[in-house]
């Protein structure tokens, strides 16, 4: 539960533990007593009926989250660009609150929030683990990267190239720990450990780290790596066995809320069939073709036979009328059929196709593919407990 009567700059979260409730920030832990000591009574909020989706408000995921959501049909109005506040006119009862990303992960754990889009790799760090966050669809298809260790390429480290080598090195002891400087201080203190590093510093920093290593304020450094560039440029190099997580855009939601909340669970379920319905498609071609057959059978044993791409459940298949003016009938020795066909093999499909007779290939976008139930869905009544309901 996230108490709104202490200052937000400090941004305590109350974590129980065991029967002894302790109050944690990053640096400091004080007794739950100190903290109603220092912090001014205000009413709590009154109980809220709507549900919120939370979304990021700046950086690099906050357009590409609204872009996914106006390519799934969800258009986010903003009715003021300055407010945090907005609406989706498909989602009638769903509130938008735009937020930090990491507040959108804090938000959700103490559910303030009900629903929210991130990166995996913050829902990680500010989740810790909590069992109360749900991650209902981990692969969103944007915001890839991933969370690393690496070292200079020089100096004392220049022929360290793996984590069990720089774990290896003499020099780290109490007194002189190796140093980390990293925005994932839970992460990097959990996978550190794991990894059977024994004396090490973690060292917090914004932005800019890998900076750190050559101004000597900092051994090595822990953050998300994607096309590595950042790394080369600046004479680092990522560790073998340096991996500490893959991360991408995530849906995420309080498991009270789907539980409890009306309709929220109603509100994921027309989200999550959206999303999918357009991540399914979005990297696929329809394809129709002109084939020369004898029949409909000919052509889908053809398909099935001789190329790749047999459609969803088989490919569709229809007569195409030719006129035959020498006896005056309209004739069929042709069939169209649909297929779908991943994007990048679409050459590959038109090469297969125009080696069974096929001509004519017209190719469009597909935009959604809205199948039986999609798994993911599945996958979350389960999760719940809630199969039997649904
Ligand atoms: N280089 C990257 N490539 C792909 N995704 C990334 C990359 N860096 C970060 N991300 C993803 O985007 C999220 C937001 O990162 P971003 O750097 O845009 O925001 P921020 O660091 O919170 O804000 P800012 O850097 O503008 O202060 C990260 O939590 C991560 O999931
Ligand atoms: O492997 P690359 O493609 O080079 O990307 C990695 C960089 O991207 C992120 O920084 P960002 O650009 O968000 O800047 P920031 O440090 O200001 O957050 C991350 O912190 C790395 O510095
Ligand atoms: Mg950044």
């Amino acid at each position: 539960m996230l108490r709104k009567d202490l200052p937000t700059r400090q941004q305590w979260a109350i974590k129980q533990k065991g029967r002894q409730p302790v109050w944690r920030c990053s640096t400091v832990t004080i007794s739950q007593q100190q903290a109603q000591e220092t912090a001014p009574a205000v009413p709590r909020t009154a109980p809220r009926t709507n549900i919120r989706l939370a979304l990021p408000s700046k950086g690099r995921m906050a357009e590409e989250t609204l872009q996914l959501l106006d390519d799934c049909q969800l258009t986010v109005r903003k009715v003021n660009p300055r407010q945090y506040v907005a609406d989706i006119d498909q989602l009638e009862h769903v509130e938008v609150w735009f937020q930090r990303a990491s507040d959108v992960v804090r938000k959700i754990k103490s559910g303030d929030v009900d629903i929210g889009i991130v990166g995996y790799d913050m829902v990680s760090e500010y989740g810790e683990g909590d069992d109360d966050l749900v991650v209902i669809h981990d692969a969103l298809g944007f915001g890839g990267c991933h969370l690393a260790v690496a070292v200079p390429t020089y100096g004392e480290f220049g022929g360290v190239h793996s984590l069990e080598e720089l774990a290896a090195m003499p020099q780290w002891t109490e007194e002189n720990p190796l140093r980390v400087v990293t925005g994932y201080n839970y992460l990097g203190q959990k996978f550190l450990s794991e990894k059977g590093f024994k004396h090490f510093a973690i060292l917090t920093a914004d932005g800019a780290l890998e900076a750190a290593p050559a101004m000597g304020t900092a051994d090595v450094i822990l953050d998300l790596v994607s096309s590595g560039t950042t790394l080369r440029e600046n004479n680092l190099r990522e560790l073998v066995g340096g991996k500490v997580l893959a991360s991408e855009g995530v849906l995420v939601a309080n498991r009270r809320s789907l539980m409890e909340r009306d309709g929220v669970i109603q509100a994921v379920k027309d989200i999550l069939e959206r999303l999918e319905a357009h991540l399914r498609a979005s990297d696929k071609f329809s394809v129709v073709a002109n084939i020369r057959a004898e029949s409909e059978e000919d052509v889908a044993s053809k398909i099935h036979q001789h190329t790749d791409f047999p459609g969803l459940q088989g490919p569709t298949i229809s007569p195409v009328y030719t006129y035959d003016s020498a006896s005056g009938k309209a004739v069929h020795n042709f069939y169209a059929i649909t297929i779908i066909v991943p994007k990048p093999r679409l050459y590959d499909a038109v090469q297969q196709l125009r080696a069974i007779g096929g001509s004519g290939v017209l190719v469009s976008p597909l935009v959604y593919i809205f199948d039986e139930e999609p798994p993911r869905w599945r996958r979350l009544l389960k999760e719940l407990g809630l199969e039997s309901k649904f």
